[in-house]
């Protein structure tokens, strides 16, 4: 096993383990970190879950000795929106940054939305955490999210849904399982192959042709070809490809509805206080989906639209405008520090 699986590259990985048998495996890992202070309440945590290929290191920079940046570096830390918080971000479970996933365990199950989110309910259980002041995920992390308030919605005080769906679409799933199958031909060349394909999902049309048009470089590549080649590369060097899949076809799996009368009937069972936001540009996850969670969740008040040419990305890129949002949802109450 790669070492740097386990690894832990910012300094900051704490690790929880459950021995007990969980979704088809003996027990699991989970790799989080955290920011911030549980207060004598325990009343100050946020959750905050990531997307596909993010991790727990949300921020960075935060603590002396800890620099390397995160990937939401613009909401945790001194004066910004989660300052006041007790901030505790996992590696979901069958990720590949420290918690247990295929390559840990041969023969690793099919896992779902709702297992990890099951594991990360023992992970606050563990914390002492019986209500989070506020839930937030974006894409996939927004499943979690949204599968958090529906299956525990006493245990979700706000919640931040960012361009995020109740169900995968038949567009999610056939994107997804054209990246599956070059994945399965060939893992490596595959992850680099299916990487560009949701790359491409994840930037908007506009954006591509302003950046890009039809220039080339000296080798011949057009210059878009050469950024998704870049991505390729760059996920390749910190992804595993078995990681991809499992987390693909979780996502794959994502209905908050199934089993629970449909997804107006499960969306009905939140209770938290909520915010929904889309991108304006995102043709991965359309305003439809996010508009469907704002109308079907009660305690929302109906769709924000982030401003943005960058797509799906934009709510790891458009930090103001996220910032914004999570500020409006957990206003920093007294009490809270
Ligand atoms: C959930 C998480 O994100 S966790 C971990 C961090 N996350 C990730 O990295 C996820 C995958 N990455 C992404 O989704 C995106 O890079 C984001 C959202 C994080 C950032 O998006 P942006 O800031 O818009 O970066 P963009 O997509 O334009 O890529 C910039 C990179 O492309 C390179 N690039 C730009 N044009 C070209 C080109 N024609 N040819 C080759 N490389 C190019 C830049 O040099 C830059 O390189 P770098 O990655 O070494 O910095
Ligand atoms: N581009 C980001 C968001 C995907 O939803 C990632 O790779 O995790």
């Amino acid at each position: 096993m790669s070492g740097w699986r386990f690894g832990d590259p910012n300094g900051r990985r704490k690790w929880f383990s459950h021995a007990e048998p969980f979704a088809g495996l003996p027990g699991f890992q989970l790799a989080y970190e955290t920011w911030g202070t549980l207060n004598a309440e325990a009343s100050n945590a946020v959750l905050v879950l990531h997307a596909l290929t993010g991790d727990s290191h949300v921020a960075g920079g935060v603590e002396p000795g800890h620099p390397t940046p995160g990937w939401w570096d613009s909401l945790v830390g001194k004066g910004k929106p989660l300052d006041a918080f007790f901030v505790v971000a996992p590696n979901v479970l069958g990720g590949c940054q420290g918690s247990t996933g295929p390559w840990q365990y041969p023969g690793f199950p099919g896992i779902t939305i709702r297992d990890q989110v099951a594991a990360e309910v023992h992970l606050a259980d563990y914390l002492g955490i019986g209500q989070w002041a506020a839930v937030l995920g974006g894409s996939m992390g927004g499943m979690r999210a949204v599968e958090w308030a529906v299956s525990a919605p006493e245990r979700v005080n706000s919640l931040l849904l960012l361009a995020t769906t109740a169900q995968a679409s038949a567009e999610q799933i056939a994107l997804a399982s054209a990246q599956l199958h070059a994945i399965k031909a060939d893992p490596l060349e595959g992850l680099g192959v299916a990487r560009r394909i949701a790359h491409i999902s994840y930037r908007s049309e506009q954006e591509l042709q302003a950046r890009f048009g039809r220039e080339k470089q000296e080798d011949g590549r057009f210059e878009v070809e050469s950024y998704l080649d870049h991505h390729a590369a760059k996920l390749t060097r910190r992804f595993d490809p078995a990681s991809y899949v499992t987390l693909t076809d979780a996502m794959n799996s994502h209905d908050v509805g199934r089993g629970r009368g449909g997804v107006r009937a499960a969306l009905a069972r939140i209770s938290a206080r909520t915010i929904v936001a889309g991108v304006d540009s995102d043709r991965l996850y359309p305003l439809a989906q996010q508009r469907e969670l704002a109308a079907g969740i009660p305690g929302s008040d109906g769709l924000r639209v982030i401003s943005s040419p960058y797509g799906h990305d934009a709510f790891l890129i458009e930090s103001e405008q996220v910032g914004a949002l999570v500020t409006e949802l957990v206003p920093v109450r007294s009490g809270t520090r």
